[in-house]
């Protein structure tokens, strides 16, 4: 192989490629599928000496990386396989890199179903739940909530402009949850009959704001109003290292095709029409009231706390290197 090749194995194109497209997403997901590409493209690698192997290593997690800006999951999940990679042969490191993703995505799935147990104890028998877009952690807080033998209904917004709270209602029809589905725009009316609004996370910041899909914000200001609480379901690796030392989260913008349809009255025949997609906002602490992590449930303002313990004070792009 030449070597100004940078040896990515396919596998880990197509991923990018499918990140990049949504045909991966949500942040554990993606979380999941960066691990499990880094243990293939160490399994595929042809790297004949160890420096070229962690060149290649870099390399996709490098492509990974560029895939999506929010979700802090993925840069987590690509820190904690490079510095795993350990060895002095090529098959050494090639044993470790793969060990090492396999260990992320037990956690990873350990740790959403820990955090399903955490977040099952603020749900009551009867309780209504208000969701927004789709969340395997918030699902998670549902499912061990139905585990334990409690009836749980949820009102499921649908989530503009990919709508992916169908997704959501799918998923809690398949468990026989009755599920009211609605438009984003009639939320403020449903949450009257809400007894918690429960979401996602792709990042929280040190100060305990959360990143989620966009309309969370809106959502978590209106549940205020109307005395509904928020529970914000996030494992560890939604925790954004990088917000400890005044780095801000990148909001994604996405194409505007996914607002407009080709169908749409308003097409881009009109070359000054300005269409903006941000995917995903930011909601201040002050309209969460828990956080639920494997580790605990917290108030948003100590979630740093926990995040000074796993991570330090500072972090590296490896993949740079
Ligand atoms: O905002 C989204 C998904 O956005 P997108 O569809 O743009 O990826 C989800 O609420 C979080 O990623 C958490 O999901 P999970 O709990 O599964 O990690």
């Amino acid at each position: 192989m030449a070597d100004d090749d940078p040896g990515v194995a396919p596998t880990v194109e197509s991923t990018a490629e499918d990140i990049a497209a949504m045909r991966i997403r949500g942040a554990a997901t993606i979380a999941d599928a960066a691990a499990a590409a880094l243990a293939s493209q160490a399994d595929r690698s042809e790297a004949e000496t160890p420096a070229a192997f962690r060149r290649q290593l870099r390399a996709a997690a490098k492509s990974l990386y560029e895939t999506r800006p929010t979700a802090v999951s993925l840069p987590n999940a690509l820190r904690y396989v490079l510095r795993g990679t350990d060895g002095e042969t090529v098959a050494d490191l090639r044993k470790s890199t793969i060990a090492r993703a396999e260990a992320f995505r037990r956690d990873l799935d350990q740790a959403q179903d820990k955090l399903g147990e955490i977040g099952a104890n603020r749900l009551r028998d009867g309780d209504i739940v208000m969701t927004h877009c789709h969340s395997t952690d918030a699902l998670s807080c549902i499912e061990a909530a139905l585990d334990a033998g409690k009836e749980i209904e949820a009102i499921v917004k649908e989530t503009r402009p990919r709508k992916q709270g169908h997704i959501t209602a799918r998923q809690l029809r398949e468990r026989d949850v009755p599920v009211t589905l609605i438009v984003d725009n009639a939320a403020r009316r449903y949450l009257d009959r809400a007894d918690h609004v429960l979401v996602g996370a792709d990042s929280i910041a040190a100060d305990g704001s959360v990143v989620n899909k966009v309309g969370t914000s809106g959502l978590a200001v209106n549940a205020r109003e109307r005395g509904v609480p928020v529970m914000v379901a996030a494992q560890t690796i939604k925790l954004h290292p990088d917000t400890m030392t005044g780095h801000t989260v990148e909001i994604e913008m996405r194409d505007e095709r996914e607002v407009l349809a080709a169908e749409d009255d308003l097409d881009d025949a009109d070359d000054g029409l300005v269409v903006e997609n941000p995917a995903f906002d930011v909601t201040p602490p002050r309209y969460v009231d828990a956080i639920v992590t494997e580790r605990g449930q917290f108030p948003p303002e100590s979630i740093v706390t926990l995040m000074r313990e796993l991570f330090g004070e500072t972090t590296d792009e490896p993949w740079e290197a």
